[in-house]
């Protein structure tokens, strides 16, 4: 599958891989309803994004879910997908367009995963081959033996059950996907999974997806952008997880994404995206004088140790140079190392752990890649721009 897809690319399907989509001033007040369940609501989804609608308990994520595929119409404003407004599109011709995940999957117990997988190419009138090829490839790309494609929904797990919701949600390649809340009914352990899988699998197809959660965590992992909504269905805040992070348009906001909003801002960002404090060090066998000139330079009272490989093994506290070349035995093992994709959050735990010491960085060879401090973690909280 190629992995430059755009809006302007398109798939098996004939349809654009993936498309925009807009809200315009959208309004939705269900008949019989004293209020409306949305209220003026715009925003814009780039194609190729992932845009995580988060908010609590009846703020209208669902209903704004449902009016994009026209399960339910409009009341007000206008949703463009492709720059074409729904609300000109015959509704199941739309649909055909728009794969749709839900919590409970949905899938039609007496058909085998295969047939599953293959009701929406069923309806477009693909050929068998056509099908076929296109089921053995969508369950490799969720991660599922072709095997698995002749089994019933209730012989799987609910993971692998939920795997099969979004091959069959993609199988004619729609250029959009609306995801209400997912992973929801999967336990912790195996949504993470999912929600890691998940980014993977949309780094390789790159579909414009509007993911629907109650979770700030997992909006602020699996969103580009997140619409963070209140009660009331109005748009509380627009913003990518960083800007969402550092700075909360107003006190609900700010309480949605939680006191810790720092620590998950940490979370966003890893070693590798930061200037690491220049990573000389002392090697067993250099003499003292040229071991504590080092120090001098570097502003520091200890010392990283590294061997004739460059790889870290130690700590020097520069006390402890009396005149003699630097011994490995007088070198204090590290506690931990890190690595460039280890977040700053972690990072932090383990400085922490450490007595607040600058934390050793090592590459993925082992040979010392530098050094991150308190100081410099904190440094990366500063509002962005
Ligand atoms: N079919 C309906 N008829 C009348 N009112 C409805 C209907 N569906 C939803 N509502 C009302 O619209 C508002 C928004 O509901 P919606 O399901 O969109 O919220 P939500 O944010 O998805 O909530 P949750 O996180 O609990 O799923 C609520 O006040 C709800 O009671």
């Amino acid at each position: 599958m190629n992995s430059e897809n755009t809006a302007q690319t398109e798939g098996p399907s004939g349809y654009p891989t993936a498309a925009p989509l807009e809200f315009r001033h959208v309004g939705k007040r269900y008949p019989g309803a004293s209020r409306a369940a949305i209220e003026d609501l715009s925003f814009a989804v780039p194609a190729g994004e992932i845009c995580v609608l988060v908010g609590p308990s009846g703020c209208g994520k669902t209903t704004a879910m449902r009016l994009v595929n026209r399960m339910i119409d409009l009341t007000s404003g206008d949703i463009l997908l492709d720059g074409v407004s729904v609300a000109a599109r015959k509704p199941a011709e739309l649909r055909r367009e728009i794969g749709y995940v839900i919590q409970q999957i949905g899938l039609f117990p007496h058909q085998t995963i295969a047939q599953n997988i293959a009701t929406v190419p069923k309806l477009l009138g693909w050929d068998r081959q056509r099908t076929a090829a296109r089921i053995d490839e969508l369950l490799e790309l969720v991660g599922l033996p072709a095997e698995m494609g002749a089994r019933y929904p209730g012989e799987l797990s609910g993971g692998q059950r939920q795997r099969v919701g979004v091959a069959r949600a993609l199988a004619a390649d729609p250029p959009l996907m609306l995801m209400d809340e997912p992973f929801g009914a999967i336990d912790p352990i195996n949504r993470e999974r999912l929600q890691n899988e998940f980014l993977r699998l949309q780094r390789e197809i790159r579909k414009t997806i509007v993911f629907v959660t109650h979770d700030i965590d997992e909006a602020i992992k699996m969103g580009d952008r997140i619409a963070v909504m209140r009660e009331g269905g109005r748009l509380a805040q627009y913003a990518t997880p960083d800007e969402l992070l550092a700075e909360p348009a107003d006190e609900f906001v700010a309480s949605f994404v939680g006191a810790d909003r720092g620590l998950k801002r940490l979370t966003l960002s890893r070693l590798d995206d930061i200037s690491l404090i220049d990573g000389a060090a002392a090697h067993v066998g250099d003499d003292a004088d040229a071991a504590r000139a080092l120090a001098d330079r570097q502003q520091t009272d200890e010392l990283v140790v590294v061997d004739g490989g460059e790889v870290p093994i130690g700590r020097l506290p520069v006390e402890r140079l009396n005149g003699q070349p630097v011994s490995q035995t007088d070198v204090e093992p590290l506690v931990a190392t890190a690595r460039r994709e280890t977040s700053l959050r972690d990072a932090l735990s383990l400085v922490v752990a450490d007595g607040n010491r600058p934390l050793v960085v090592v590459e993925d060879d082992g040979r010392l890649a530098g050094l991150v401090s308190l100081e410099l973690i904190s440094d990366a909280l500063r509002p962005p721009g």
